[in-house]
């Protein structure tokens, strides 16, 4: 099927956004979401692991988002993506929800973006009504250098985008994030590089993409091409030729924990502390929604990434009804058993009011 003449496309723009863990997405994503300009949008968010902490963190209205949470959206969960795209146009046509006037997909900090935007290309009926509206990757300049060198995924992140957002200039040195910069511009020549501080980013970013952006098959596929031939430096720790199905199996897993009672602040902060200090590079993500002794009613935030614990974010109220503290972690070659004993031992935390997602569901 030939794509329909740019300068009257009226197909639905669908942005991808992505970034590996913890490098802001959500940050940024909210941050858009309060652009009036982005009312009609709909928001598909991507989660890796068993339980999900992303759609209560997310400021988009139930009748804006869905959640793809039962695999990933470059691999298992394409065929969902598909079905959810069709099925938010055809609500929008019929008057169920109102007119659909783009879609930003969250895919996960672990998706190679390539084959989501092949997949979505590939369906004929999709693109008729859909078209790529570009990719925006954002790269954590904390960890950014270190994770595009043990990462392919990363490096792929950064290679398909058509705007690169660096996150967290202010925790870093102009050095380290010049060095970034470099680093960027060799994995995506030409590719605009825009600071984005806790999410600050211009509000017509995503109008501001080139129509059709990465429509080109040819392109992406050179640009991922070359982001796997850059990183001939490999050391030990480097996952190259590795992709994440497999990292899944070899390393990277995520588990949760459910808490009932409260937990003591002073007790779980030093327990976050120890976890950080020594399984930091391990540690890939943690997110946790915490109820606190001290203030039960208004939860704490909490978000980890490898060695960096941003400052916990206390919330007005708690996002559902759910009022038990829940902890999501994404980690290498840590098991879940570890970081339970540590639990009980440093956070003091009543080894009993502990379940997994699946007992505290039953
Ligand atoms: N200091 C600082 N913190 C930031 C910035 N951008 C994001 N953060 C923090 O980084 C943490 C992770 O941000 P998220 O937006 O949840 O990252 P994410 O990419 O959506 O994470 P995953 O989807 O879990 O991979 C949060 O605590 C944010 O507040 C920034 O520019 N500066």
């Amino acid at each position: 099927m030939s794509a329909p003449d740019r300068a009257s496309d009226a197909r639905i723009p669908v942005t991808v956004l992505t970034g590996f863990l913890g490098s802001g997405k959500t940050t940024v994503l909210n941050r858009l979401l309060r652009n009036r300009s982005l009312a009609g949008a709909a928001v598909i968010v991507n989660e890796f692991g068993a339980v999900g902490l992303d759609h209560l963190l997310i400021e988009a209205s139930e009748e804006q988002f869905t959640l793809l949470d039962n695999g990933c959206v470059c691999c298992t969960v394409r065929g969902d993506l598909v079905m959810t795209l069709k099925e938010l146009d055809r609500k929008s046509q019929a008057g169920e929800t109102p007119p659909l006037s783009r879609v930003i997909i969250e895919t996960t900090g672990l998706a190679d973006p390539a084959p989501i935007l092949h997949t979505l290309m590939a369906e004929a009926e999709l693109m008729a009504r859909f078209r790529i509206g570009g990719v925006v990757t954002t790269v954590d300049a904390v960890n950014g250098a270190a994770t595009l060198h043990r990462h392919p995924e990363a490096a792929k992140q950064v290679a398909v985008a058509d705007r690169l957002l660096v996150t967290k200039t202010d925790l870093v040195s102009d050095n380290a994030f010049r060095d970034l910069r470099h680093r960027l511009e060799h994995l995506a020549p030409a590719v605009e590089q825009t600071v984005a501080r806790n999410g600050e980013v211009e509000l017509d970013l995503l109008a501001s993409l080139p129509a059709d952006a990465a429509a080109d098959v040819a392109r992406i596929a050179m640009r991922v091409e070359a982001a796997g031939h850059h990183d001939h430096d490999c050391g030990p720790d480097c996952h190259h030729g590795h992709d994440h199905h497999r990292d899944a199996h070899h390393g990277i897993r995520s588990f949760s924990f459910i808490i009932d009672k409260p937990v003591e602040w002073g007790a779980f902060a030093r327990w976050l502390d120890y976890v950080a200090a020594l399984k930091g590079e391990d540690l890939l993500r943690f997110k946790g929604i915490v109820r606190t002794t001290d203030d039960p009613e208004r939860p704490l935030v909490l978000h980890g990434v490898q060695h960096v614990f941003h400052p916990p974010a206390r919330l007005e109220s708690w996002p559902s009804a759910d009022r038990r503290s829940r902890l999501v972690f994404i980690v290498r070659n840590i098991e879940r058993e570890a970081i339970a004993r540590t639990l009980v031992k440093f956070a003091a935390i009543d080894a009993a009011s502990i379940a997994t997602p699946a007992l505290a569901a039953a």
